[in-house]
């Protein structure tokens, strides 16, 4: 069969996404909005969204910063709280009413903007117990933070310490292991009940842990969880194409200026959101596998949240183009993961 030259689905959305605020907000959000009808926004501000009313005007703050007309002005932003060891149980009633989807767990310390986290998630339980409740989801960024665990096992560790445990507690309460990186987070999900579910990045289809290091350090392919071993990125694959509902696409698209990623600390994160859906057909098409992609970018994750699949469509086409290497953002612009390189496919306008 030859290869074909569109590839036209159901209009797709994005389940992790990070569109920072103020000025960021403005210039990151249009990417976004073009390729995406709807998408889990990220709730590590700077101070974190904690309540509803922070989560509520937030919601406004994107509403303001869509395109006026034409595409992407239609875009729908699906909010979540940023769980903390205080986060009061009425808070999930007063979320639910206002169309809160979620709640999410960063371990604190463990990656951007996580300071405020979670210290110990049995201090959650009564907060867990009334999301259980409510049929709110819970999100995890999952990675066990102590210093001597080694940082390419902490994904793995979280599942044995913190996963397993939770799941056995709560056995109703909805949750998704956000940006699987290894071959043990998709055998966990694969294998676990029906309330749980992954999402999986396009950088994590694509690349291995090699990538950071190639001919020199390489800040822009830095994200966390960090990129893992090939045999980890060939377990990604399979889990994304294997026609499980379990798992979904969320690109973690998480903009740090120039300056902050090429830096004697980098900041974690990979812009990808300019060119997501074309970086996960790259992958799909790898594995031969394009039939399955308008399930793991359009159906399972709004099957899985219990929210109705969008109308409409997007057509990508076989086309070469040159990413750019620099995008508007600030003093130093913000620099795509892949920018200055080809692209095989390319949303139609
Ligand atoms: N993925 C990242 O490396 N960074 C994200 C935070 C996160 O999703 O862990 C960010 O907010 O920059
Ligand atoms: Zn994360
Ligand atoms: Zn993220």
């Amino acid at each position: 069969m030859s290869a074909p030259d569109t590839l036209t689905i159901t209009r797709p959305d994005d389940w992790h996404l990070h569109l920072r605020d103020a000025d960021a907000l403005a210039a990151v959000l249009p990417d976004t909005a073009r390729q995406f009808a709807r998408a889990i926004v990220m709730p590590n501000l700077r101070p974190p969204v904690t309540t509803t009313a922070q989560a509520l005007a937030y919601r406004e703050r994107i509403l303001a910063a869509r395109p006026r007309d034409g595409a992407g002005s239609d875009f729908e932003p699906l909010m979540t709280l940023y769980l903390t060891d205080n986060t009061p149980p009425d808070e999930i009633r007063r979320a639910r009413e206002a169309g809160i989807v979620a709640l999410k767990l960063y371990p604190a310390g463990a990656t951007t903007n996580s300071d405020a986290g979670v210290t110990d998630l049995r201090q959650c339980a009564k907060t867990l117990e009334a999301m259980q409740r409510e049929g709110i989801l819970l999100l995890a960024h999952g990675e066990v933070t102590d210093g001597d665990i080694d940082i390419f096992d902490r994904e793995a560790v979280f599942i044995d310490r913190v996963l397993t445990p939770l799941q056995r507690d709560f056995p109703a309460l909805k949750v998704v292991l956000e940006h699987i990186t290894t071959k043990e987070a998709a055998q966990y999900v694969a294998g676990a009940s029906a309330q749980t579910a992954a999402t999986i990045t396009a950088h994590h289809l694509l690349y291995n842990r090699n990538a950071i290091f190639t001919g020199g350090l390489r800040p822009h392919f830095y994200c966390l969880p960090v990129l893992k071993r090939e045999q980890h990125r060939i377990a990604l694959v399979e889990a994304a194409t294997s026609g499980s509902h379990k798992f979904f696409l969320g690109t973690d698209s998480a903009p740090h200026a120039t300056n902050m990623k090429e830096q004697s600390v980098c900041a974690a994160g990979c812009y990808t959101a300019l060119s997501a859906l074309e970086l996960y057909a790259e992958a799909f098409e790898a594995a031969g596998a394009l039939d399955k992609f308008e399930a793991f970018a359009s159906f399972n994750g709004a099957d899985f949240y219990g929210l109705p699949r969008n109308s409409g469509t997007v057509t990508l086409k076989r086309e070469s183009w040159a990413l750019p290497e620099v995008l508007p953002f600030g003093a130093t612009g913000l620099k795509p993961l892949r920018g200055g390189q080809e692209l095989g496919w390319k949303l139609a306008a």
